[in-house]
């Protein structure tokens, strides 16, 4: 069915030259708007499937103000604008356009946008009804489950961290005018790790009777609609919210999404979603919010039903059974080490993903881990027993790529003395990881589109096309965004690979991770090596933290890799690093491991040693108050530096 297009555009001609062009193409349009107003009238008469969309219109507002409803609306735009002034450029980018075509326009630029926008939108939005499906059969199986209701709430908890990723979550309704206290919260400490802090843990974490903490909750005014905050707005809402301000403090948490779901009989909970990056939650998660808020609202109803809901104690008997739970789906990313919750947000990206055939571009830095994220979406995804296969475009010069990417038959060019199958062909049915796309040269680009576009390849020399079933995983550690705009890389092409981003975090932005990535590479080579060596000092460890990683995991493994081979100790007392100054320049937004998932963790720990003053084992210790094994609890203070007088 042709897609319906509204134009909005203050200027005639190239609004009627555009409409044109679309019902050429065979687009119905259904109406040509130059203010946001008369816009706003025409998307609620025709509800058009697309927006074209001018930057400057009759009136105040502008085509970014409408973008901002449209986002909210949920209808996909294309800006079709004379503008490329930076700063409108800018504003144009956070509201999440589809493309952006400049004027003056040549007609298949605007089909080629448009052709490209479509396609991502349908992509997005059968991700949506995936995503729906998928929720309700994970809802019907929890609550046909054998488990308690919070543990249930749980299940849906963790069902729910690809769509909205957090590091904890609290659920429950409003404040009822009582002293009973109703929330439940769960904190991530792992991929698929959490700790359960029903009302008694939180009593212990925050030394606050449950009157109080219900006291702090009822003066609480909840946003009747889904609502994201960063850190900034977030730092604003907590003057009032004061249990939410509470779990802030504690848990350290900086950003926050509050999402009431309404069931049938009219009750509200809130799922209210936190992180520890300031800026975890967009405009992007309202959308998901929309799609999920059906299958959650008959979730939490059929829980209501359930006999012990905890959202509905009568009791203050609340009794602490501090729980952690974890399922094997924790080794769906055994051998990438790393529990920072930068890391965690890229495995939940992966587990998102790896199931579709959608095209994936890993962005970050050299030896960031692009690749073994690639191999690793591969080996989740329904093609994991096929080929994955890979080539660097970085690695070939340009007159070799399109024979190693498509092919050649015999005698094509000279030195063809044989008919060669490229990678496309090999792939086929597999996987095809593009690394350092950004590498590729334009005219490859061209041919490249072409076959994400056609499905087909055309051997060099060739006279007939192969159909080729290939799934496109990309990496690039360039600003792909600024090689766009210098024109280096193609705007089509990156709209096509860049489907769904994944950005690999820089090692130094995850240096809680440092010690077990240094763990890890030093039993890899102990083994190899046939040497014994026991471990790193404190001291050097402590060295290592300080160094800036220009190099990444990479430059780690190498320097552990070195170091084992000329260690005649039994420990690694000593490390050469290099003599780089660390950058004086912080990118502050992107500098989020100053609080960690481990510090929620250490917290809680800390919390329940001060109960217990200090006991650790038997009645009454600290073990048996948060239900680990003494040995367990043991080990874990060592990993967070707690001494056995409980202090850090
Ligand atoms: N989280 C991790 N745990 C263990 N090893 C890792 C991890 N991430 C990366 N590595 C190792 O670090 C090295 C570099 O990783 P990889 O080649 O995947 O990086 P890359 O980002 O693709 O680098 P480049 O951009 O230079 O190609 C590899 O040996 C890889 O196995």
């Amino acid at each position: 069915m042709s897609k319906t297009i509204l134009i909005v555009e203050d200027e005639f001609i190239i609004a009627d030259v555009l409409s044109n062009i679309l019902e050429t193409a065979g687009y119905k349009v259904c109406g040509i708007a130059d203010s946001v107003g008369e816009a706003l009238g025409m998307i609620t008469e025709f509800k058009p499937d697309f927006i074209l969309l001018d930057i400057y219109l009759k009136g105040k507002l502008t085509g970014i103000d409408l973008a901002q409803r449209l986002g909210q609306m949920n209808i996909p735009f294309i800006y079709i604008s004379a503008n490329s002034n930076q700063k409108v450029l800018e504003d144009a980018k956070v509201t999440n356009p589809y493309g952006f075509v400049v004027k003056p326009f040549r007609e298949k630029d605007v089909l080629v946008a448009l052709d490209i926008a479509i396609y991502r939108h349908e992509n997005q939005l059968e991700q949506g009804e995936r995503q729906n499906a998928l929720l309700q059969k994970k809802a019907a199986e929890i609550l046909s489950s054998a488990e308690n209701c919070e543990h249930k709430l749980l299940q849906m908890g963790k069902a729910l961290q690809p769509y909205i990723p957090f590091e904890f979550l609290s659920v429950g309704g409003q404040q009822q005018e009582d002293d009973n206290f109703y929330e439940i919260c769960f904190s991530r400490i792992g991929f698929d790790e959490y700790q359960l802090i029903g009302p008694a843990e939180l009593m212990v974490v925050t030394n606050l009777k449950q009157h109080e903490l219900a006291g702090l909750k009822s003066v609480e005014k909840p946003n009747p609609i889904a609502t994201w905050y960063d850190e900034q707005e977030f730092n604003r809402l907590v003057r009032s919210e004061l249990f939410k301000k509470l779990l802030a403090d504690v848990y350290g948490l900086r950003s926050h999404l509050s999402f009431p779901v309404k069931t049938g009989a009219g009750k509200v909970y809130y799922l209210n979603f936190y992180s520890r990056r300031p800026d975890a939650y967009d405009a992007a998660h309202l959308v998901q919010c929309n799609h999920l808020r059906q299958p959650l609202s008959a979730f939490m109803e059929s829980l209501q039903r359930l006999p012990n809901n905890p959202l509905f104690v009568e009791t203050g008997n609340y009794s602490v059974h501090h729980e952690v739970s974890a399922s094997h789906s924790s080794n769906l990313f055994n051998g990438i080490i790393g529990n920072s919750h930068l890391l965690l947000t890229v495995f939940d990206h992966v587990a998102q993903v790896s199931p579709s055939d959608c095209s994936v571009l890993i962005l970050g830095e050299s030896g960031t881990g692009k690749e073994k994220i690639a191999e690793r979406i591969h080996a989740l995804s329904a093609r994991k027993d096929k080929p994955f296969i890979r080539i660097n475009c970085a690695a070939l010069p340009a007159t070799l790529i399109d024979s190693e990417l498509f092919g050649h038959e015999k005698g094509a060019f000279t030195g063809a003395y044989e008919r060669k199958t490229g990678k496309f062909e090999q792939a086929h049915t597999g996987t095809i990881f593009l690394d350092e796309i950004g590498e590729l040269p334009r005219e490859s680009q061209s041919k490249l589109l072409r076959v994400l576009q056609e499905k087909e390849i055309e051997r060099i020399g060739g006279r007939s096309t192969i159909k080729t079933d290939v799934r496109i995983i990309a990496a690039t550690n360039r600003d792909l965004d600024k090689e766009v705009a210098e024109g280096h890389f193609r705007l089509d092409l990156f709209y096509r690979i860049n489907v769904f981003p994944i950005n690999m975090p820089p090692l130094r932005d995850r240096k809680e991770d440092l010690a077990d990535l240094a763990a890890h590479f030093l039993k890899i080579y102990t083994r190899k090596t046939g040497k014994n060596i026991r471990g790193i000092t404190q001291g050097v460890l402590d060295s290592m933290m300080e160094y800036h990683w220009p190099g990444n995991i990479r430059e780690l493994e190498n320097l552990i890799e070195r170091n084992v081979l000329l260690t005649r100790d039994d420990m690694i007392s000593s490390m050469a690093l290099p003599t780089q100054p660390e950058p004086v320049v912080v990118n502050v937004a992107a500098d989020t491991s100053a609080i960690t998932m481990r510090d929620g963790e250490r917290a809680h720990i800390l919390a329940a040693l001060k109960k217990c003053n200090g006991k650790i084992w038997g009645e009454g210790g600290a073990a048996s108050l948060l239900n680990l094994p003494p040995t367990t609890l043991n080990s874990k203070m060592k990993k967070l530096g707690i001494r056995k007088d409980y202090r850090v």
